[in-house]
């Protein structure tokens, strides 16, 4: 699949942008904080529904003004579709699919898959493991939309759970039979919820081991071997279980043996929130041990594993390199180069144009004082391509189905 089309209104620093895009390679250029990430995250946002630098949906929204649109005309098996999502930051999203409202925006998830890596991915090795959770999780989403429901659902679980074991903490006294026939059942739910979602996770893992250790042997040869395990916050002395049934048998066995302790700390011990994805070069673990280079090159192997998983469910996803090359040496930067150039479509920021590995020839769009323009080619009649104030309307409906239009032919909005 590749984005044929980007849209923005008042996403981060832009009060309108469009930008048409094509398969292949498509280069952001320029200076620092002009504008080139906000770009790709605002694809990546139609993607995931979240960006991968702010927590909240506030910041995207640019300053002083109370809402964003981002609509992506996107292109996969030769079918067009044009995604619409409204950030309303504090009140629900809106989405819309074909220029139609759709229930909940959740419903669209997939309609884009995109992998993105960006600096901040350095947390996925050096960071906290609820970055690594979140890795895996957003890729069983990515892979099956349905989980944003189980993760969901697990969440509302938890928090439940978490409050009456809060609450029940702070009386620092035995719970009465009621406090216990309650938290009983939101045990049942907590295994029902948690083993589908651990089930998920050891599958995922099980999938990504070959994956993730052949990109970052690709990517850096004379380190040691990557290799991820799954720890479960139910021990290493149980043997999780390949059953779903088991396993939730299994979850609920923890909780049972971790009752007390939760009482007194009041706080959710046992459950894939609990759980850590560990990453290891060689024989040490790779968080605290591995060097900034090689924590570089594990957190791209994750992507890269990433993104040949969703390729091997049948669809390109469309790859964003969010000023990565910068980061690395020679060798590694043509390795790269190499592994990502036979994507459907990629998507890459750089500072200066030598960022950009000569391997990638594509598309280059200068960014730069809040406008966005392709470079021109030799010889070709090349058209600024930003702020197109008048393909605006009141809700955004036109300029999404004009961009839209525009951009399936591959058309440059002319400004
Ligand atoms: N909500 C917002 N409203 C207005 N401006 C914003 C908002 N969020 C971010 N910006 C501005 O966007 C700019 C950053 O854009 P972006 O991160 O895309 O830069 P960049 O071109 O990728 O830079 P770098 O090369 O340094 O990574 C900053 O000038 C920042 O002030």
């Amino acid at each position: 699949m590749h984005v044929a089309h980007l849209s923005l209104q008042d996403f981060r620093s832009y009060a309108t942008a469009e930008v048409p895009l094509t398969r292949g390679v498509t280069a952001f250029v320029g200076p620092n904080g002009q504008g080139k990430t906000n770009l790709v995250e605002a694809i990546g946002y139609v993607a995931t529904h979240g960006s991968h630098r702010a927590a909240t949906d506030a910041p995207l929204v640019r300053q002083g003004t109370p809402r964003a649109i981002v609509r992506a005309g996107v292109v996969k098996d030769d079918r067009k579709a044009l995604i619409e999502l409204e950030i309303n930051p504090g009140k629900a999203n809106r989405a819309r699919l074909n220029r139609s409202p759709v229930p909940r925006p959740r419903e669209i998830l997939g309609m884009l898959r995109t992998v993105l890596f960006a600096p901040e991915d350095l947390s996925l090795v050096k960071g906290d493991p609820g970055e690594r959770r979140r890795y895996m999780d957003e890729l069983l989403t990515a892979r099956a939309p349905r989980f944003a429901g189980v993760r969901s659902d697990y969440e509302r679980v938890l928090k439940q759970r978490n409050a009456l074991l809060k609450s029940a903490a702070a009386h620092r006294r035995s719970p009465g039979p009621e406090v216990l026939a309650t938290l009983d059942v939101w045990d049942t739910h907590l295994a029902r919820t948690g083993s589908e979602l651990l089930a998920a996770r050891l599958d995922l893992v099980a999938a990504l081991r070959p994956l993730v250790a052949r990109a970052y042997a690709e990517l850096a040869p004379h380190s040691g071997a990557a290799d991820l395990t799954y720890r479960s916050s139910l021990g290493e002395r149980v043997e999780l279980s390949t059953d779903r049934g088991q396993l939730a048998e299994q979850l609920l066995g923890g909780v049972a043996e971790a009752r007390k302790q939760e009482l007194e700390r009041g706080v959710s011990l046992v459950g894939p929130h609990r759980d850590e994805l560990v990453l290891r070069l060689g024989e040490l673990p790779a968080r605290g041990y591995a060097s900034h280079g090689e924590s570089w090159s594990f957190a791209l192997a994750l992507r890269l594993a990433a993104f040949e998983l969703l390729r091997a469910d049948g669809d390109d996803p469309v790859l964003i390199l969010d000023d990565v090359f910068a980061e690395l040496d020679a060798g590694r930067r043509s390795r790269l180069a190499e592994m990502v150039a036979p994507a459907e479509q990629v998507l890459i920021t750089a500072a200066v144009p030598a960022d950009v590995p000569a391997e990638l020839t594509g598309t280059t769009f200068d960014v730069a004082d809040g406008a966005v323009s392709p470079r021109p080619t030799v010889g070709a009649d090349s058209a600024v391509s930003s702020d197109v104030p008048g393909a605006r309307s009141a809700d955004g409906t036109d300029a999404g189905a004009v961009a839209g239009e525009a951009a399936d032919d591959g058309e440059v909005t002319r400004g």
